[in-house]
């Protein structure tokens, strides 16, 4: 009888304490793409949207990839926390959090997130946060062989829907040649735009930002869009920029049309109102968005959906504990997105695969940028259907390109945009143009 082979060392049968991963050092990168002149209720997109990439790197010589937004408030806290959270465990997210609210202490201001005073009242620790902790996740699963989502809980879809996000547009910017997606100014440009967009990339669902024109306007191209695509469920986001009163009465005349209706007016308290009337679901990335502000919504029974966004709630274990508060209170979870290059698009992929009740479509800026313009290398991220398989390479499954991300950091020094400006841009282009809110 063979001999059975000798029992292991207990050194060698036991893992042990594996050595600590720390972050030897962090680069913040800014960079500016180019942008379409997309329309919404403060303003309209500027020629670049910036972006800043968060390069994480441990003393074992891995490198982990974060992306957030880049305006000048924003980097400088992103450059303080770097410095604090520097000599870290990747592995201890607790402790990052702890580094990055040092980091913050005696900085009072707000905003500067890049939202263009859309959303104001996230929190700004959680923004700062956010492209350190999606890193550290990016390294904790290269170094274990796995992808972001298994870390995440595990994926419980291979694919990710996404929508397409149409918006009210000039056919170029001031003084350029029309751009390739030309105008989009009432309800025949607004069809025409989303069968570009269906047909490139085969969403299965429709957002409309609006707030951009009277809303009989907008009910309009609605309608347009149901009788075009009567089997894409549709949304309209004007931004809050209606009273409640006007809510109410789309809402009711939008009966049976809309999946959701989305940030119809500001404020828990008016959204609350607007719920009680309306027959669709109130979805809303402007009154929850903070862990603060779940409570008194629940109270108030003022939204149906809450669209997450792991860039101000706090990165992806953050937004993956908002999902199962959503769970809890029977409230449903969608995925709001700003502009972004494809290291949000791969955490928000991971995030969403492993969000169980995360069951509409996320949305998504991604049609909207030069596909030519990235920071990652090709390949990682391809839309089939409407949807993007969930990486399974480890980590985020996203490299950097160098080359791409020096151009584009050239591109940000050479365009001068250094804070989000909507507004300003509108008021440049129409010296009449006035900011209201409500608008209608
Ligand atoms: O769902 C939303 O509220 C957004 O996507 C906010 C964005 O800032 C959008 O309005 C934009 O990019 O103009
Ligand atoms: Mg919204």
């Amino acid at each position: 009888m063979p001999k059975p082979p000798p029992n292991p060392s207990p050194e060698a049968a036991a893992p042990g304490p594996r050595t600590r991963q720390r972050i030897a050092a962090i680069t913040v990168t800014p960079v500016a793409f180019r942008d379409l002149p997309l329309l919404n209720t403060v303003g309209v997109h500027e020629p670049y949207a910036i972006r800043a990439i968060v390069e994480v790197r441990t003393d074992e010589g891995l490198t982990g990839l974060g992306e957030t937004y880049a305006d000048t408030a924003h980097l400088a806290r992103l450059r303080r926390a770097a410095e604090e959270i520097t000599g870290t465990d990747v592995w201890d997210l607790n402790a990052l959090a702890r580094g990055v609210r040092a980091s913050l202490a005696g900085d009072t201001g707000t905003g500067g997130h890049g939202m263009a005073g859309m959303v104001t009242n996230s929190s700004t620790a959680d923004a700062v946060l956010s492209p350190f902790e999606v890193a550290c996740l990016d390294i904790q699963g290269q170094a274990v062989g796995l992808p972001v989502s298994a870390l995440l809980g595990g994926a419980v879809r291979d694919r990710v829907d996404y929508s397409a996000y149409l918006f009210y547009k000039w056919d170029a910017h001031p003084g350029q040649e029309p751009d390739a997606w030309g105008a989009a100014l009432d309800p025949d440009g607004i069809v025409a735009q989303a069968r570009r967009m269906i047909d490139g990339y085969g969403f299965s669902a429709i957002k409309l930002k609006g707030g951009v024109f009277p809303p009989d306007e907008e009910i309009a191209a609605i309608r347009a869009l149901r009788a075009a695509f009567p089997d894409h469920p549709l949304r309209i986001d004007p931004n809050g920029a209606w009273t409640v009163e006007t809510s109410i009465r789309v809402g009711q005349e939008l009966d049976g049309v809309l999946e959701y209706l989305e940030d119809p007016t500001e404020g828990v308290e008016g959204m609350a109102e607007v719920a009680r009337k309306v027959p669709m679901p109130l979805a809303t990335n402007m009154c929850v968005v903070s862990f603060a502000d779940i409570e008194p919504a629940v109270k108030r029974d003022a939204v149906g959906v809450v669209l997450s966004d792991h860039h101000f709630w706090g990165g992806l274990t953050r937004s993956r504990l908002l999902a199962g508060i959503c769970e809890t209170f029977g409230l449903g979870l969608s995925m709001h997105s700003n502009s972004h290059l494809g290291i949000s698009l791969a955490a928000m992929t991971h995030l969403a695969a492993a969000s169980p009740a995360l069951t509409y479509a996320c949305d998504t800026h991604w049609p909207w940028k030069d596909p030519g313009e990235d920071v990652i290398a090709d390949g990682a991220l391809m839309f089939s259907e409407g949807a993007l398989a969930v990486p399974t390479a480890p980590g985020l499954g996203v490299t950097l390109d160098r080359d791409r991300l020096a151009a584009l950091h050239e591109q940000y020094v050479k365009c001068g945009i250094r804070d989000r400006d909507d507004t300003g841009y509108m008021k440049r282009v129409d010296p009449s143009y006035e900011l209201k809110k409500p608008r209608w």
